[in-house]
């Protein structure tokens, strides 16, 4: 007896799920191991006039998603995903990733014990939990069944037309992966598989974020050098992503399609960088756009840079990915777009490595084994003469860094302060900005009239005054610069237990005296002023 037919499902349809409909339904007619009907789920909507499931049904045509290609008569749309699913064998899920979740949600109960699914979608999922989890652990969480996944660099109107492209599918299992192969390889659309899921489903997620960020390059006016820096700084952060949070893989996965090909073909073509482009260039917000110019696509890479702040968030390691950070601040109009150069210009990848650090470390030490405040100033400048002239930065840095608190540094304490000055430097810079009178503190209207400058709405007072509060930690009215460097440094903590000033005040002077301490050790040498106010 022979085995019975697999039956297919697809689950999206989409601009890549009508493509991907388009090439399974066309190869199956020339197998005979898949069932020839395809059921394709079709999320309803009026298009003309007419339902889309009808149009398709009748013209064989997505007019909306994939206009210009015909589906051969085998593909089915159905408006409802349980019948859609119903007694498939392989579930094909290619849903815009802010979707996966609910529909998995519909099916659950009428997905077949024994079947698989593949996914196509690239981002992560956020539960209302915050909790982060890969699309492909989410599909197999809820249905029950082993999730693999296809990811590679396939503008879908370019495969749709049948120019040559290639993809990754990610299986340990092999006779799924070659039943997948089986299923969607075309002469042109060629597929090589992998033993791993997780890394070549990040991969996908992860260029997203990129993408954007070269379409804000693109926005910007810059040219192929800066993008080629974006596409190489991102490759890295997306690289240490994996190497940090799904280790164990094999290195050479970046070089398959769902790697390096996928970055490159999204950061010249895809519409993450077009939208980005069109953010920057005209002001409008993300959501606008993508109604505007997609007719009904989705766009992935804003979302999965706020997926992949919470995860960062959660794990503590924001400072480690300033490109992702980037991109998602200034979708978040947190950070201006212009923002995204310095996130290039000051990136991990050009700190100092130890070994240049040491170097530094042993031409300015006199042989005692540690730096005074005086070396360590001609070691910054002679390294980085653009922070020869913020004093403040380099004490700042000093007095974080000093962890042993003998007013003098040693090799990993001096690593600390290169690691630390240009956030200080920066933190400085924007404390000036706000500070317009000069006075060395900020008072809520300069923090107000902050806002005002970066173009941000101002008018909610209670909120703005919620948040200059919690800056405000000894309660003193003005925000000072230890204040901001805390807030916005996490790793910032009092730390000198040598020079170290403890106070117990209370009553109204408290927060005069605090204050003056705190700018006369300010301008002094490294004295950590910690008070206690009862
Ligand atoms: N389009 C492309 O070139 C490629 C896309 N992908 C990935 O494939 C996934 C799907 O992308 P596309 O097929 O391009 O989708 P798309 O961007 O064309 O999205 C529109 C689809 O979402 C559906 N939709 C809207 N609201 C919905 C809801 N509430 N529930 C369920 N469906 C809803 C629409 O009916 C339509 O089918 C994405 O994660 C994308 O990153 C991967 C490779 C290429
Ligand atoms: O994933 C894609 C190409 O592989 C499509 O990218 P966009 O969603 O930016 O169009």
């Amino acid at each position: 007896m022979t085995d019975p037919l697999r039956r297919v499902a697809i689950v999206g349809s989409g601009n890549w799920g009508s493509t991907i409909a388009k090439i399974v339904g066309t190869n199956i007619l020339k197998f005979n191991t898949f069932e020839n009907e395809i059921r394709m789920y079709v999320y309803e909507e009026m298009v003309n006039g007419r339902k889309l499931t009808e149009i398709i049904n009748q013209e064989h045509e997505n007019v909306k998603y994939l206009p210009g290609h015909k589906f051969p008569p085998n593909v089915v749309a159905y408006s409802d995903v349980v019948d859609a699913v119903k007694d498939a064998d392989i579930l094909l899920f290619i849903l815009p990733h802010q979707f996966v979740e609910r529909t998995c949600l519909a099916i659950k109960s009428h997905v077949k014990k024994t079947a698989f699914a593949v996914s196509f979608s690239k981002g992560f999922y956020v539960s209302k939990d915050k909790r982060v989890e890969l699309l492909s652990t989410v599909i197999s969480r809820l249905l029950e069944v082993p999730c693999y996944v296809l990811m590679g660099a396939n503008i879908a109107s370019e495969v749709a037309a049948g120019t040559f492209c290639e993809a990754t599918v990610g299986s340990r299992n092999y006779e799924h992966g070659q039943l997948i192969k089986g299923l969607i390889q075309t002469d042109e659309f060629r597929l090589v598989i992998k033993p791993d899921t997780e890394v070549i489903e990040v991969l996908g997620a992860l260029k997203n974020i990129v993408a954007v960020a070269a379409g804000f390059s693109d926005g910007l006016g810059y040219g192929d050098n800066t993008k080629a820096a974006v596409i190489r700084l991102g490759l890295k952060e997306m690289v240490k992503f994996c190497e940090e949070f799904f280790p164990g893989h094999h290195p050479q996965i970046f070089l398959e399609s769902c790697g390096v090909a996928d970055l490159v073909t999204t950061c010249y073509g895809g519409r993450n960088r077009k939208v980005a482009a069109a953010f920057v260039k005209t002001g409008k917000d993300i959501r606008t756009l993508e109604e505007e110019m997609l007719n009904g696509q989705k766009l992935q890479g804003p979302d999965a840079a706020a997926e992949v702040q919470e995860w960062l968030k959660q794990k503590g390691q924001t400072n480690k990915f300033p490109l992702f950070v980037a991109v998602h601040e200034i979708c978040e109009r947190r950070l201006d777009p212009k923002a995204l150069i310095d996130a290039l210009r000051y990136h991990p990848e050009f700190c100092m490595s130890k070994e240049e650090v040491r170097q530094l470390f042993q031409k300015f030490d006199n042989g005692n084994g540690h730096l005074s405040l005086a070396e360590i100033e001609r070691a910054i400048i002679s390294f980085y003469p653009q922070f020869g002239t913020n004093r403040k930065a380099i004490l700042r840095a000093y007095k974080a860094a000093d962890t042993s608190g003998n007013g003098f540094v040693e090799l990993k304490e001096f690593d600390k302060i290169v690691q630390l000055l240009k956030q200080y430097d920066t933190i400085s810079k924007v404390f000036e900005e706000l500070d317009t009178n000069d006075d060395h503190r900020i008072s809520f209207q300069e923090f107000k009239k902050g806002f005002e400058l970066l173009g941000e709405d101002n008018s909610d007072e209670e909120s703005l005054k919620q948040e200059f509060n919690a800056m405000d930690s000894n309660d003193g009215n003005y925000v000072l610069f230890d204040e901001v460097s805390r807030t916005t440094l996490p790793e910032y903590k009092f730390t000198s237990n040598c020079l170290c000033i403890v106070l117990y005040v209370h009553g109204p002077s408290a927060s005069a005296v605090i204050q003056i301490l705190t700018e006369f050790t300010d301008k002094l040498l490294p004295i950590d002023v910690v008070v206690f106010s009862e």
